[in-house]
C-alpha cells in the first residue's frame, strides 16, 4: 500500500532523515517510534504530501504521491493531527460532513447520502450525544474523538495518526486505539501512527519503525523492535522488558536512574 525509498530530508541545509525506505501491506497498522526530534512528525509529513521530499519516492497505492491532486489524495488518505479541527464554533456533526469534502462538488454536494455512514461513525466514537455541542463544548479527549471521526468519514484506504493519545488518559488512550483498531479490522485502512507510548505502540502495531537523529534503526516486529539494549541505546535509558503476560507482547518498565 505505501513504498518508501531512499527518502531524504534537510531543513536549511540540516540532514533531518537519511535514507528512509520501508514497505507498509495493506491492512497493516504501522507504528513509528524515536525520541524527540528523530524526524517522525517529519516524515509523517511526507507520507501526508505536505512538506516535500528532496530525495527518494513515496508510492501509494501503486501510484508516486507526487502524482495525486489534493482531491484524489484526500480520497485516498486521511491524516489525525493534533490541530486538526475548524474554529471553535462549528458543531460535531458539521465537523465530521466537512470530513466529506473530497466527495463533494464544489457545491459542497454529493451524489450519495452520507447521512448513515455519519451516523455508523458517531455511534463507534460515541459522539451520537455530543451531536449538536460545539467544539469549545467539548473536553480534550472528546475533540480528539471528533477530529478521529472527522478522518474516518473520509473512508480513507490509509490513516496517518500523528501521536493520537497525546492529552488522553489512560482510558481514552486504549479506547482511541481500541476504535481505530475495529475500524481498521471491517474496512481494512492501513494504519500509520507515530506513537510516543513504546507500550501502545508494541500492543497495537504489526510492525514499527524506529528512527534515531534521522536515521532508521530497523523495522520489525514489536518483539524485534523493543529490545532493552536497542532501546537503550535509542533513548539513553535502560528499561527493563516484560512480556505482557495477557498478549504476549514486549512491554517496558522505565528504571529511575538508570
Ligand atoms: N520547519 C522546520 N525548520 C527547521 N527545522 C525543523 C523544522 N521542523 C522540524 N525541524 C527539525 O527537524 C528535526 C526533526 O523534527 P521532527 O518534528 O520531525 O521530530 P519528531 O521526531 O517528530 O520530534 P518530537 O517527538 O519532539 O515531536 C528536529 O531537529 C527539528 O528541530
Amino acid at each position: 500500500m505505501i513504498e518508501v525509498r531512499g527518502l531524504q530530508k534537510s531543513y536549511q541545509d540540516v540532514p533531518v532523515l537519511r535514507e528512509i525506505g520501508f514497505t507498509v501491506q495493506r491492512g497493516d497498522f504501522f507504528g513509528i517510534i524515536g525520541p524527540n526530534g528523530s524526524g517522525k512528525s517529519t516524515l509523517l509529513k511526507m507520507l501526508s504530501g505536505v512538506i516535500a521530499v528532496d530525495a527518494g519516492e513515496i508510492t501509494l497505492a501503486g501510484k508516486p504521491l507526487g502524482r495525486y491532486t489534493r482531491k484524489e489524495l484526500a480520497r485516498v488518505l486521511a491524516v489525525l493531527e493534533q490541530e486538526g479541527l475548524p474554529p471553535v464554533g462549528f458543531r460535531v456533526r458539521e465537523v465530521l460532513e466537512m470530513g466529506r469534502f473530497p466527495y463533494q462538488n464544489w457545491l459542497g454536494e454529493e451524489k450519495t447520502d452520507v447521512g448513515p455512514l455519519i451516523d455508523e461513525i458517531m455511534q463507534l466514537l460515541r459522539l451520537t450525544p455530543l451531536a449538536d455541542r460545539t467544539l469549545d463544548q467539548l473536553s480534550g479527549g472528546e475533540k480528539q474523538r471528533v477530529a478521529l471521526g472527522k478522518a474516518l468519514v473520509q473512508k480513507p484506504q490509509v490513516l496517518l495518526l500523528d501521536e493520537p493519545t497525546t492529552y488522553l488518559d489512560i482510558g481514552y488512550q486504549i479506547q482511541l486505539m481500541d476504535i481505530v483498531r475495529t475500524w481498521q479490522k471491517t474496512t481494512q485502512v492501513t494504519v500509520v501512527a507515530v506513537l510516543h507510548d513504546l507500550n501502545l505502540a508494541s500492543l497495537y502495531c504489526d510492525r514499527i519503525l524506529m528512527l534515531h537523529k534521522g536515521e532508521q534503526i530497523g523495522v520489525g516486529t514489536p518483539q524485534d523492535m523493543l529490545q532493552s539494549d536497542r532501546i537503550e541505546s535509542v533513548y539513553g535509558t535502560r528499561p527493563i522488558v516484560m512480556e505482557h503476560p495477557v498478549h504476549r507482547l514486549p512491554q517496558i518498565m522505565l528504571q529511575s536512574g538508570s
